[in-house]
């Protein structure tokens, strides 16, 4: 029973060596303290066509690390789908923590906020259904705003990723924290462009230059950990 279960919640989606590493990381140290509301969402998710975008349990747990290292309590995402990156993050932020969650889709919301209701955080949620301009555009209207974010979660359209961070820069305090996700782009960012898999073509080109954004940015510390499809750490240093 066990094992049927881990088949059906853990796809490999890791860019380690084997599915049996992944597997052992999973195992070993993501499971054992993964909530039970969290388990629950990516139950209700499996089903889902597309699935494999929600961010993986272990980068989920590092995501819990960061925000209780910088003891987040005001933050952003972008791009929520089902809502396991979310959750994680409402689970981990104080009662009265706040977090601003942006998504043009609200079907998807809507399969993991049963879960989210029962976990009994809601109330630290403001989900927007919109794009993700309008969302920080809105937010940068208001001057208290500027310099007011502990963390921020970018998991959205690929294409955007540089005009969000200069945005979110201005939102989060001076060390704070924004995490991209899928910046290793399936591992696609190391191949030859004719490697590259026909499903990882359209976006390698922007996570490439984005990447080469973020090394030159002199405003930021970043750390690019292999973590889910990889999660690129940038603290704001001034
Ligand atoms: C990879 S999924 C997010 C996964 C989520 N973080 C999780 O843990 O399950 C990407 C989401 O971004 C949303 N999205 C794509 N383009 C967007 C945009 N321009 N503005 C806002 N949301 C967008 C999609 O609707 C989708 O739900
Ligand atoms: O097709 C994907 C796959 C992912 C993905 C892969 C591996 C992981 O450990 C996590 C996520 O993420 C995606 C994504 O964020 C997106 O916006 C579109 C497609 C995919």
């Amino acid at each position: 029973m066990e094992n049927e279960t881990k088949e059906v919640l853990s796809p490999n989606k890791g860019l380690l060596q084997s599915p049996e590493l992944y597997q052992y990381i999973l195992e070993s140290s993501v499971y054992p303290n993964e909530p039970e509301p969290l388990k629950e969402l990516r139950a209700v998710t499996a089903s889902h066509p597309r699935a494999l975008m929600g961010t993986a349990p272990d980068a989920g747990q590092m995501m819990s690390m960061l925000l209780q290292l910088v003891n987040a309590k005001k933050t952003i995402e972008i791009g929520v789908f089902t809502g396991y990156s979310l959750l994680r993050t409402a689970l981990t932020i104080p009662d009265d923590g706040k977090i601003i969650a942006g998504d043009l889709n609200l079907d998807t919301y809507e399969i993991g906020l049963p879960i989210i209701k029962k976990a009994g955080v809601e109330h630290k949620i403001n989900f927007i259904q919109s794009e993700a301009f309008p969302v920080l555009n809105k937010l940068l209207e208001t001057s208290n705003n500027e310099g007011s974010f502990d963390f921020a979660y970018v998991d959205a359209d690929k294409i955007n990723y540089h005009n969000y961070h200069e945005r979110l820069l201005k939102l989060l305090k001076v060390g704070g924290l924004v995490v991209y996700d899928n910046t290793l782009w399936g591992g696609s960012v190391a191949m030859p462009e004719d490697h590259v898999a026909e499903k990882w073509r359209t976006n390698r080109h922007w996570i490439i230059e984005f990447n080469k954004l973020l090394a030159s940015d002199s405003r930021i510390q970043i750390c690019l950990a292999p973590l889910g499809d990889g999660m690129t750490i940038c603290k704001r240093l001034i």
